[in-house]
């Protein structure tokens, strides 16, 4: 899913920017502590004045490119690693978008929120510890190699091996260590986010139920695993680091003894010895970021499969057309979530413009069928049709431009009245958002506060405002899909609220989940579901007379409210 060379690819300007300015850099550290090395050792032999200018002009010359093009790089490589990072984050939520539905029913949503945050934060190394350090490393080593090949090829091929151990061999044996101990820092922090989740979440339930403890107590347990293999991580880290650097110290007074031994054999001039060891312990720094490389590498891969659990997931393939008429047909449609069958053989046709209520006892797969005309949920067989168009030809955003959907958990952000207002129609003047609220008997006012998920409301209230919600955008539905729009609210004020939906739709299809037989005497038919099954659907008299599970199911109604 995500290629991330492809990614780095994408970035080629500022990435090759910042391997031309990281080199600058590289050499510019080299040639100035090289100049240096030269400049003890000649001064030593009291050499003619200008050659002691020249060193020193040099030695600025070299400061200054070092800095500037240490400057530039950090620059350079930063603005692409974020501008990477913006591109991946893009690329992933425009692929799991689509998955909204179905991705709760994988995942906690703590994990989800580790692999949407974490997981994807963690790519911003790719390029600047994964990609870019090998590629600096070799540039710089050639130059320095060829330059060192002036003096002395002995000299050079002490390099050169040092930089195959430094930068190949070790990294190498690293790599192998590091995917055989397979870090699992990901999945722990996933599992610290879901536990610390569920706990939130869940806090005043724990509390009620006294478990609060023993959920804190797992909290910090979780806790204390993913520190500890923080602390692994970390430790592999610097250990790597540490190591390598040795090995590169070890080089250099390699580079010295060789050097030593060539000069007293007169192979080579004394006043460079120390030039060319000064050359190895710097050029070697470059080597030092490539002990890390392997567990970024690893860290970089693991984050990008977790990534990927996410959007391998299928989701419905996205249509390209518009509905242009809203009867909804139902041919034989089954679903199921995951092995359990929700929704079995439903064929059913509502005309345009047509009012429907659904009814049926608790779990018999109302809700999912109102999920399945909203494209939330994909149908295993059958079709679905708005109008003449098949579902799966129509473009989601299209249907949903259309309908006025109230499910059952409405969402509320934290801010005032009239925000969560004009979420629904965003050009609502504020006399047009408060006669929506007076048609509710809501006594809110405009800027009164809503908390997050409308905590500082009651469900009566909630659902009042996701209603307001709904009618502001009556003009625009065509299709009103109500799951229980009124069960917490009481009677006779169900009674104003449903006149107020039934107006605003009217000439509109509408489905209906209703919780009460009561009062469906007005609607054009009624649906019911049993067990998943449409059981019966017809007119209120149809199927009165038929006397069969609505007839029930009403004279239940009636006998509880002792009619
Ligand atoms: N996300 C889900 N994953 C798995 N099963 C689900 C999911 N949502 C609902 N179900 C199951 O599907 C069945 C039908 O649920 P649905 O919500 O459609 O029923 P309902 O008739 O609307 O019930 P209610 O009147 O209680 O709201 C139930 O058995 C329920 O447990």
């Amino acid at each position: 899913m995500i290629s991330l060379s492809k990614m780095v690819l994408k970035e080629r300007r500022d990435v090759f920017l910042s391997i031309l300015l990281g080199f600058l850099a590289g050499a510019g550290a080299v040639s100035l502590f090289a100049n240096s090395g030269y400049l003890i050792s000649v001064a030593a032999i009291s050499p003619p004045f200008f050659i002691i200018t020249i060193s020193i002009a040099l030695l600025q010359l070299f400061s200054a490119t070092r800095a500037l093009s240490r400057y530039g790089e950090r620059l350079v490589s930063h603005r692409a690693t974020f501008t990477m990072l913006s591109n991946i984050r893009v690329h992933f939520f425009s692929r799991i978008e689509p998955l909204a539905s179905s991705l709760s029913q994988r995942f906690r949503s703590g994990d989800l929120l580790a692999r949407i945050v974490g997981d994807v934060e963690s790519l911003q190394n790719y390029f600047l510890r994964v990609w870019y350090p090998p590629v600096v490393m070799v540039t710089i080593f050639l130059g320095t190699t060829f330059f060192l090949s002036f003096f002395s090829w002995q000299i050079a091929v002490i390099v050169v091996i040092g930089v195959a151990i430094t930068g190949g061999v070790i990294p190498a044996i690293f790599s192998i260590r590091q995917r055989r101990v397979a870090s699992t820092i990901r999945k722990e922090r996933g599992h610290l986010s879901t536990e610390a989740t569920e706990l939130l979440y869940g806090y005043r339930d724990l509390k009620l139920h006294q478990r609060l403890e023993q959920k804190e107590k797992e909290l910090l347990e979780q806790s204390d695993v993913y520190v500890s293999e923080q602390g692994v991580q970390g430790a592999r880290r610097v250990f790597n680091v540490s190591f390598n650097q040795s090995v590169t110290l070890l080089v250099s007074w390699v580079v010295l003894l060789i050097g030593s031994l060539l000069v007293s054999g007169d192979q080579l001039d004394g006043v460079f010895l120390a030039m060319m060891v000064m050359v190895s312990l710097t050029v070697f720094e470059n080597a030092a970021p490539m002990a890390a490389y392997p567990s970024y590498k690893e860290d970089s891969k693991r984050a990008t499969e977790r990534l990927e659990e996410v959007t391998e997931l299928e989701g419905m393939p996205e249509g390209t057309e518009k509905p242009t008429a809203f009867s909804v047909t139902l041919d034989h449609v089954s679903f199921a979530y995951e092995n359990r069958a929700t929704l079995k053989d439903i064929s059913m046709h509502i005309k345009e413009g047509e009012n429907v209520a659904i009814v049926g006892a608790s779990g018999s797969g109302k809700s999912t069928l109102l999920q399945l005309i909203l494209r939330m949920i994909a149908q295993a067989s059958g079709h679905v049709k708005l109008g003449n168009n098949d579902l799966v030809t129509l473009k989601e955003e299209a249907v949903w431009e259309r309908t006025n959907a109230i499910l059952q958990d409405q969402h509320f952000f934290f801010g005032t009245v009239r925000d969560n207002l004009l979420l629904a129609k965003s050009d609502v003047t504020d006399d047009g958002l408060t006669s929506v609220l007076a048609q509710m008997q809501l006594p809110f006012s405009l800027d009164d506060t809503i908390l997050e998920r409308g905590e500082n409301l009651s469900g009566g209230e909630r659902q009042r405002l996701a209603i307001a919600r709904a009618l502001l955008r009556k003009n625009e539905a065509r299709l009103w899909l109500l799951d229980e729009p009124t069960s917490a609210i009481d009677a006779v004020t169900e009674a104003t609220v449903l006149n107020h939906i039934r107006e605003a739709s009217e000439g509109d299809t509408v489905l209906f989940v209703s919780h009460r037989i009561r009062g469906l005497e007005t609607w054009d038919r009624i649906a019911v579901m049993d067990h998943g099954r449409l059981v019966e659907y017809g007119t209120y008299e149809e199927l009165m007379q038929k006397q069969g599970y609505f007839y029930e199911l009403k004279s239940i109604e009636d006998s509880l409210f002792g009619v």
